[in-house]
């Protein structure tokens, strides 16, 4: 990332992850900002990495050459309309909040450099992966310099219609909470059936790592991977079976749905 000078506006749960992610990854913490009004985030983020904090959106981006909007939908706006007066189109804006478009940023912001990003918590191991969307006014070095920033913390992919944002919320910008229910709702059945708790959620925490490996790493597609797992009429079968039965690819179908539904609910009840 060299010189580029990064600033986050809201110091929570997805701007510490990115934060975090890139400091791991050796960016300087002189070259980044964060802004918030809570306190003591700032100062747990000041004394983990050493980053600059401050509580005055528009001080913080002072001399930023990203500004990474890391703030509630339901508060954006009024956060954007703060802002204008500091931004200029020279900056390039990263907004990570799910459902807000670009055409509401440039109207609240005045600038025109905008990117959509989905990124998702896995950025605080370098693990994340993110969907990004640059409207027409963004240079080829600034989707450069947007794709080092979360190349940094993980996976980034272009994508070239911006309501596909919402689909990427869906898959895996919420998807770490469903990977982690998983994980919960195995550790309570292994306990169930009799494991020590400590043990149960090791067995689960592991086995989730290990097949997420082996799904990036291998050739074989996920469904072959099963399948290896599988012996005809034996345990697995048994499990797979119940999971089928319950309806599982459906169900997981209708969470995303209602993933992707509720962030294109938060576009139109947030745009005006
Ligand atoms: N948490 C996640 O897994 C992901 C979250 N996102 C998006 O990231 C955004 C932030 O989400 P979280 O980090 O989870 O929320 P959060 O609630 O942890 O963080 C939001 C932060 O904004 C701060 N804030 C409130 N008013 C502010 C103001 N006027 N100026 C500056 N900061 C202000 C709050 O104090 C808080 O620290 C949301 O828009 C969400 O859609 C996107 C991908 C994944
Ligand atoms: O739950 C949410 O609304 C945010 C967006 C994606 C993950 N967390």
């Amino acid at each position: 990332m060299g010189n580029t000078k990064i600033t986050f506006i809201g110091a929570g749960n997805m701007a510490a992850s990115l934060i975090g992610g890139l400091c791991k990854q050796g960016v300087h913490a002189h070259n980044i900002n964060a802004s918030d009004p809570g306190e003591a985030q700032l100062e747990k983020l000041k004394s983990t990495y050493a980053i600059h904090i401050f509580t005055d959106n528009q001080l913080a981006v002072k001399g930023a050459d990203i500004i990474v909007l890391a703030v509630k939908p339901q508060i954006m706006r009024q956060v954007c309309e703060q802002l204008a007066v500091a931004v200029t189109d020279q900056q390039l804006v990263i907004s990570i909040a799910a459902g807000i478009t670009s055409d509401s940023l440039i109207r609240w912001l005045g600038v025109h450099t905008i990117i959509r990003c989905m990124p998702n918590t896995p950025a605080l191991i370098q693990q994340g992966v993110s969907g990004l969307y640059a409207t027409k006014a963004v240079s080829t070095q600034q989707r450069k310099q947007a794709e080092q920033l979360l190349s940094a913390v993980g996976l980034a992919v272009w994508l070239e219609n911006e309501q596909l944002i919402d689909a990427v919320t869906a898959v895996s910008g919420s998807g770490p909470a469903y990977f982690f229910l998983l994980i919960e709702a195995m550790t309570e059945a292994g306990i169930k059936l009799g494991l020590p708790a400590d043990i149960a959620a090791q067995l689960a925490q592991y086995t989730a790592q290990g097949a997420s490996n082996m799904a990036c790493q291998s050739t074989l597609d996920a469904a072959q991977l099963r399948q290896q797992v599988t012996s005809p009429n034996g345990t697995t079968d048994a499990a797979i079976r119940a999971f089928q039965q319950g309806g599982f690819n459906q169900l997981v179908e209708t969470a995303l749905r209602s993933a992707a539904s509720r962030s294109q609910e938060l576009a139109q009840q947030l745009s005006e």
